[in-house]
């Protein structure tokens, strides 16, 4: 679990990209963290790790305050970040270094995930492609079993095959005991693998829902015209007139569409607080 209360964070002390920002994300979720270049993703995941620690406030994960890097915690949640580095050691020299560390590490798992990844074995690691690196990286991560698992552009450099391989993977190692973050701008990627979104944007969080609870509250559709401008949050011209994101007032079913709703959220910020609001 990790609960963040009043959490301020700047690179520079008079420059706050986060102010006073309250978030509980629980176990038993897939979280997607949405939000444009320089939104303050990657600087969010590493506060989680103890990578930058908060100007103010409290972040707690696991029940550790991540800034003191304890070995107790450490060893309850992965990082992958979007620039992965790997050293120059094979597949089996890097699992005897690193994988003590982590007391659920799985060597068949690690197998397995390698073998769905299509990662094989060609001597040094740094020798592999950046996609392949990565690739390696997920399997590893995955195999840690930790109770946190958090990824920062993890589909950046994978191509379409391994994309959807790791949609499939992750979906299936997913257990109610674990907590999954994944922070991208890749929103397609996320498409039918999260079940609850996070949308950060100035270094606010302008939404945490759960992907039901969204589909409740707006309505996701393909209308021939723009009739009441009012109630629509975002449109987008289609072949078959227009896509939109509207107020769910009728209580239509639809499904949520993650890259209408992340323009929806960041261009009517106020509207979308106001429906979302408890
Ligand atoms: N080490 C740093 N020193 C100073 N400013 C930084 C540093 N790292 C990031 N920033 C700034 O903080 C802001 C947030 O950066 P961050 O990398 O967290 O964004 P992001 O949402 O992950 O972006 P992207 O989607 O492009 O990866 C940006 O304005 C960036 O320039």
């Amino acid at each position: 679990m990790i609960e963040i209360q009043n959490l301020s964070f700047g690179y520079k002390k008079r420059n706050l990209l986060y102010k006073n920002l309250n978030l509980k994300l629980e176990v038993g979720s897939i979280y997607g963290l949405l939000g444009k270049n320089g939104a303050g993703k990657s600087t969010l995941l590493k506060n989680f790790i103890g990578l930058l620690f908060p100007t103010s406030g409290n972040i707690a994960v696991n029940g550790f305050i991540p800034k003191k890097r304890w070995p107790a915690f450490l060893e309850t949640i992965y990082f992958i970040p979007e620039e992965v580095y790997v050293p120059a050691l094979t597949i089996d020299g890097y699992k005897n270094l690193f994988a003590p560390f982590y007391p659920k590490f799985n060597d068949e798992q690690f197998y397995s995930y390698l073998d769905q990844l299509d990662v094989k074995d060609k001597g040094k690691l740094n020798s592999l492609s950046f996609g392949q690196q990565k690739k390696f990286i997920i399997a590893f991560a995955l195999a840690c079993n930790t109770r946190v698992l958090l990824l920062d552009e993890p589909t950046n450099g994978l191509d379409i095959p391994s994309k959807i391989k790791f949609r499939k993977l992750i979906a299936s190692v997913f257990t109610d005991d674990k907590l999954i973050f994944i922070s991208t701008h890749q929103i397609r990627d996320l498409d039918n693998l999260i079940d609850r979104v996070i949308i950060v944007d100035n270094g606010e969080l302008l939404l945490n829902a759960s992907v039901g609870d969204i589909a409740e509250r707006l309505c996701f559709k393909t209308v021939s015209e723009l009739e009441r401008p009012d109630e629509i949050l975002y449109s987008e011209e289609s072949l078959k007139g227009f896509s939109v994101v509207t107020k769910n007032i009728n209580a239509e079913d639809s499904k949520v569409n993650l890259e209408h709703l992340f323009n929806a959220i960041t261009e009517k910020p106020v509207i979308a607080k106001a429906i979302f609001k408890n």
